[in-house]
């Protein structure tokens, strides 16, 4: 077996009422590098990776051993280097990445031949919903939909030129802490109004009105009017964003990271500004990535 490369970019889920539905990827990447060696050994080169004292303890290697005894393959053993640079716990799809790195290596080694969206829907059955998976190995921005039979349905969308500023704070915030803040149950009005909202924000895109689109992204009410309350600064990024020329801004998947959408050519000067107005953030402007999973 030659050594290679997984390479797993992070995304940002729902871009507010798209909840579940719609993420896109970014350019802040998981990277997997893999050689055969005598025994199992894990090395992590970044300080955003967790803290872990036997490579059995790894979610990486724990998910790896999931899917290959999911297709009943003993791998041989491996020695993976882990680098990234997606912080954990904060909206951008760390769980995700890692999730689509481990199979693409059982795929790659089990000489298994999986389609993307055999993929899509084993990534998506780990991880509980589709929004960061389907962009992180689709890229750009991609739609997607788990059925009631648990199969998956995902459209890429064109190239549509945005770049992202996000706002990321020094705590984590774990999804599934997240998502125990909210409702179980919607009524009939709030998800004709939301999905309402939702179609409009995708619509708006689609007609190139990004005010329009960030507009509708900022009117979720599916999820951000109860995870406000754990994110201390909401209220005040959004509205200084938008003074500073964003067009508009959302938590990033379950936060506690948020993020602007912008124009292109303004994204320098709005994070320049937005880095003022949030000492305590690491404020970055990023940009979307259309590659997605790749193999080197
Ligand atoms: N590269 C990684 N290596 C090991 N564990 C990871 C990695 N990425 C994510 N995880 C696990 O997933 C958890 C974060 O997942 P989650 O709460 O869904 O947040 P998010 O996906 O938004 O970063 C981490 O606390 C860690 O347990
Ligand atoms: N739709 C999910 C997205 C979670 O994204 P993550 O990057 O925070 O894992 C949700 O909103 O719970």
């Amino acid at each position: 077996m030659r050594s290679f490369q997984i390479i797993v970019p992070a995304t940002s889920a729902n871009m507010g009422p798209g909840f579940d539905s719609i993420g896109v990827s970014l350019n802040r990447y998981l990277t997997l590098q893999i050689e055969r060696n005598d025994t199992w050994e894990l090395i992590q080169t970044s300080s955003l990776l967790p803290k872990v004292t036997h490579y059995k303890e790894h979610f990486i290697y724990q998910t790896i051993k999931q899917i290959s005894e999911l297709y009943d393959l003993e791998l041989p053993p491996c020695k993976l280097t882990i680098n990234s640079q997606i912080p954990l716990a904060r909206g951008l799809g760390s769980s995700a990445s890692a999730i689509l790195a481990s199979i693409e290596l059982v795929n790659k080694i089990g000489d298994l031949h999986l389609t993307k969206n055999e993929k899509l829907e084993l990534a998506t059955g780990i991880e509980g919903h589709p929004d960061n998976v389907a962009p992180a190995l689709f890229g750009g921005f991609v739609l997607s939909l788990q059925k009631e039979d648990h199969t998956i349905e995902a459209l890429q969308l064109q190239k549509i030129p945005l770049d992202v500023v996000t706002y990321i704070p020094s705590f984590e915030l774990s999804t599934e802490q997240a998502r125990s803040v909210l409702p179980s149950h919607y009524d009939r009005n709030v998800a004709t109004l939301g999905s309402g909202i939702s179609n409009m924000m995708i619509a708006s895109l689609m007609i190139e009105d990004y005010e329009r689109a960030g507009q509708f992204m900022e009117q979720d009410i599916f999820h951000e009017p109860f995870r406000k309350k754990l994110l201390p600064d909401y209220d005040m990024i959004r509205y200084e964003a938008k003074q500073n020329g964003a067009y508009g801004t959302i938590i990033s998947g379950a936060g506690p990271t948020m993020i602007s959408f912008v124009s292109p050519n303004k994204s320098k000067e709005i994070t320049r500004r937005m880095a003022k107005v949030l000492p305590n953030y690491q404020v970055e402007a990023l940009q979307i990535d259309y590659d997605g999973l790749r193999v080197l």
